[in-house]
């Protein structure tokens, strides 16, 4: 009984206030003295009840008082009551001395677990401890009220200290052996307070939990453990609150966050997004619903997949780094105005310049196979007699152009016409001067390079090696020059007997002055092939002096990875005896085009007649010089027409310039005012000058011809105009042919229609002169200057184009070199339409 209500006052402090004599606690008191059951302050205030010091006791320790009323009720009230009157007169007494152990009280701090230490080893040493705060006041679970020395010095003065030690050992002892030995009082306390035991059950949940939230991480990597590390706590709690365990704010909703990471794969950066917005919220804070992850506006579902892109008139940028801080700045400014209007289709029909890479341009597979090691060489060689056979016949013909620098020099340029290349000797104008391929041509070379070069050689399918371009070249533009060794006639004919017996390829070109170019060691252009329908032409031009050829685009242009072609018949040396491609030794052409004549060279019926009109010239040649010498005249005048022509004729300058004085001396006889309207060059052929003078202005309008056929309307009309003047001139400056009596004429028209060779850009006069000598007669291994005219009559271009595609022209016989010209300009018209 006293037990129990020992436990219910420490339990229950109402205990206290049951009592009618602590009806005044003290506030220290009650705030410092813990409930507790049994401590040797209460064993010792029940001890003290026995004697006159306990109600001192009493008196300085409400709580003591109450316990020792709950305990020490084995005296039962009537003790109390007996004692009350004397209390009250103690009290006074003792009031004094309350308030000093109080403060004592205060004073020390000590455990009760070595209070109890002291005490019982004082116990067992039979002697009380001399300071007897310690067992009093260090034990935990004694009120922190002191026990005050007042109460102590009376026990110390007090004899019967062993009947004390020997209560107090017992009632210390029964204490904890209750303490111990009673489970169900504990069981009580358990049973009342077990929100905080289910606590700790949770607790551990949470600490298993937490383990294995620890374990994932590990297993994430090390990247992932550092995050986590970072905000262990927070991650913590956050996969918590998620997972497993409820809220420890049970009103705070759990984020709406789950269905989310059901939707979709959660990234370790947005596990770590939501573990920091959750630590960062307070769990005193209202249960919000934590905001939706911020995903990016997909505006082109409603807007289209352009949206939101400016238009910008600068380059699109590629941006390397995608985090760069640029991308999050949005679309940049446009800093300047806008372009004005039409900008764009301007830009489009004027166009501007700018280069593709050559990865673009030029995307031909490497590696082709390359010809064997041929002897190279980029500049002409005169080899043997041919340099100082050159010099002997070194034309002396002039030319400068009179370009502005506002056209600079065109297509209407004389040097042009004169395939001149211009020069500070010839031109006035500077870099404006269009004019100067082989300069252009020069800085390409020396620039070196695949794009400057421009060419390369490839094996063809049936047709040896050839050369393609491996970029773009414009119309008419030069594309590499034809360089090789230069040789007389004899020698050609002698390497071709010798050298080049068993040969199938051959590299002999017309080139001048009777001479031939032998590229056998040359540049690359040796090994360009044939074709009837080239896209290139091969050309002979006068720079600084010098005959040079070259290969130039055609009137198309020249695309990247294109076969580069010429028509050998008017380039290559055709001449019977020394041609590669004569009736000995006849090629089939494999060009391939629709209009493929079917062999390399000229047609086998021209041959074949021209033999035939050698062998009749020889008669004739036999019957009548002076006949033959008219004739050679004009076959000679034929020939410089055409350029073209003009490089394969093989003539005797010997032999031209007797025939030229002839006409001379006739020009001057008839008049010297028809001398005057001549050209200059004209002019000085009547003077009585070489024969290559007489020949200038024929040679002037052959090539302004040839430029208009190359130029356009504007060109053709000039060259129309400049052909006339040079036509009228010619018949002027030369005597008045005879013209063919009927029967001839019946006789040519014949043998003309037998040919099938309308020749409109021949004049008919011309035409039948040209066939009736036929002044072709072999040449045998003499020197070719012996028979001036024995080389196979040139071909010009034009008129080949005339013959093969132009319109006919009216035949008309005894027709003057004007109505030649006239006849070549509307055949001309003719093929350009
Ligand atoms: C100047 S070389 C051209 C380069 C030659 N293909 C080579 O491999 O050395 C001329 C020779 O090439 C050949 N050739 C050129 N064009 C041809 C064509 N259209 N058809 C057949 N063979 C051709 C002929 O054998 C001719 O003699």
């Amino acid at each position: 009984m006293a037990r129990r209500n020992s436990k219910v006052s420490a339990s229950a402090t109402p205990a206290i206030a049951d009592l009618p004599t602590n009806d005044q606690p003290d506030d220290t008191m009650s705030l410092d003295v813990p409930e507790q059951l049994l401590t040797p302050e209460n064993s010792r205030s029940e001890t003290s009840s026995n004697n006159e010091n306990a109600l001192v006791e009493e008196k300085s320790a409400p709580r003591r008082r109450s316990t020792r009323v709950a305990r020490a009720s084995l005296q039962a009230t009537e003790t109390l009551e007996a004692t009350a009157v004397e209390n009250e007169d103690a009290a006074a007494s003792t009031s004094q001395a309350y308030v000093d152990s109080i403060a004592q009280a205060k004073r020390t701090r000590s455990s009760l677990r070595h209070s109890i230490a002291v005490m019982e080893s004082s116990l067992q040493n039979g002697t009380l401890p001399e300071d007897d705060t310690i067992m009093t006041d260090s034990h935990p679970m004694a009120p922190d009220t002191p026990v005050s020395k007042s109460s102590q010095e009376p026990q110390i003065e007090d004899t019967a200290t062993s009947l004390q030690q020997r209560n107090l050992r017992k009632r210390v002892e029964k204490a904890l052996a209750e303490d111990t030995a009673t489970p169900k009082a504990k069981e009580i306390p358990k049973s009342d307070s077990r929100s905080s035991v289910r606590r700790s059950t949770r607790l551990s949940i949470v600490d298993k939990a937490s383990d294995l939230l620890d374990r994932a991480n590990s297993v994430l990597g090390k990247r992932s453990r550092d995050l986590n590390e970072k905000g262990k706590e927070v991650g913590r709690r956050a996969s918590l609150r998620l997972r497993t365990v409820a809220p420890v704010k049970e009103d705070a909703p759990a984020p709406a966050l789950e269905p989310a990471a059901k939707k979709r794969r959660v990234s370790e950066s947005d596990l770590f997004k939501l573990r920091e917005k959750e630590a960062k919220t307070p769990s005193e804070e209202p249960a919000a619903p934590a905001p939706p992850p911020r995903y990016k506006p997909k505006r082109w579902l409603s807007h289209g997949l352009y949206t939101g892109q400016e238009p910008s008139d600068s380059p699109p940028k590629q941006r390397r780094s995608k985090n760069s801080a640029k991308t999050t700045t949005g679309p940049s400014q446009r800093r300047l105005l806008p372009m004005p209007m039409f900008t764009g289709s301007r830009m489009v029909s004027n166009g501007r310049d700018y280069v593709l890479p050559f990865d673009i341009f030029s995307p031909l597979p490497p590696g082709q196979p390359k010809p064997d090691e041929w002897r190279k060489t980029n500049k002409n060689v005169f080899v043997g007699d041919a340099a100082s056979e050159w010099k002997a016949n070194k034309k002396l013909e002039l030319s400068t152009c009179m370009c502005e620098e506002d056209t600079g020099c065109d297509e209407n340029c004389q040097n042009r016409y004169m395939f001149y290349e211009c020069d500070s000797g010839n031109c006035r104008l500077g870099p404006e001067c269009g004019n100067r391929n082989f300069n252009e041509l020069k800085h390409r070379t020396k620039a070196g390079g695949k794009y400057n070069i421009g060419v390369e050689v490839i094996k063809t399918a049936d047709r040896g090696y050839g050369v393609r371009s491996n970029r773009t070249f414009e119309p008419n533009q030069i594309i590499v020059e034809y360089t090789g060794e230069i040789i007389t006639q004899f020698e050609c004919e002698r390497r071709m007997r010798s050298v080049y017996k068993n040969n199938e390829c051959y590299y002999l070109m017309y080139f001048d002055q009777n001479m031939i170019i032998d590229a056998t060691r040359g540049s690359i252009a040796r090994f360009v092939n044939h074709s009837c329908e080239p896209n290139c032409r091969m050309e002979k031009w006068t720079v600084a002096g010098k005959p040079r050829m070259a290969l130039f685009a055609g009137d198309r242009g020249i695309m990247t990875g294109e076969e580069l072609s010429y028509d050998y018949n008017f380039e290559v040396v055709t001449h019977r005896l020394i041609s590669p491609y004569s009736n000995k030794n006849v090629q089939q052409c494999r060009c391939g085009s629709d209009n493929c004549r079917g062999i390399l060279g000229p047609r086998p019926k021209d041959k074949d007649q021209r033999a035939k009109l050698e062998e009749k010239t020889q008669a004739a040649e036999k019957g009548s010089k002076k006949v033959i010498g008219k004739k050679r005249k004009l076959a000679a005048a034929e020939s410089t027409i055409s350029q073209k022509g003009k490089k394969r004729k093989l003539l005797n300058p010997k032999s031209i310039k007797a025939g030229v004085k002839k006409v001379v001396a006739k020009a001057t006889a008839r008049g010297k005012a028809a001398a005057k309207k001549t050209t200059k060059a004209s002019a000085t052929s009547s003077r009585g000058k070489a024969a290559k003078d007489v020949k200038l202005p024929k040679v002037k309008a052959a090539s302004r011809i040839k430029a208009a056929v190359r130029n356009g309307p504007r060109a053709k009309a000039k060259a129309a105009k400049t052909a006339k003047a040079t036509a009228a001139s010619s018949v002027k400056g030369t005597p008045p042919l005879k013209r063919p009596s009927p029967e001839t004429k019946k006789k040519i028209l014949a043998r003309a229609k037998g040919t099938g060779r309308p020749s409109p850009k021949k004049s008919p006069a011309k035409a039948k002169k040209t066939e009736v000598q036929s002044p072709r007669k072999p040449a045998g291994r003499k020197a070719p200057t012996k028979s001036p005219v024995k080389a196979r009559m040139p071909v010009s271009k034009a008129r080949k184009s005339t013959t093969t595609s132009g319109p006919k022209v009216k035949r008309t016989f005894g027709g003057s070199v004007k109505k030649v010209a006239k006849s070549v300009v509307r055949t001309v018209r003719g093929k350009k339409n």
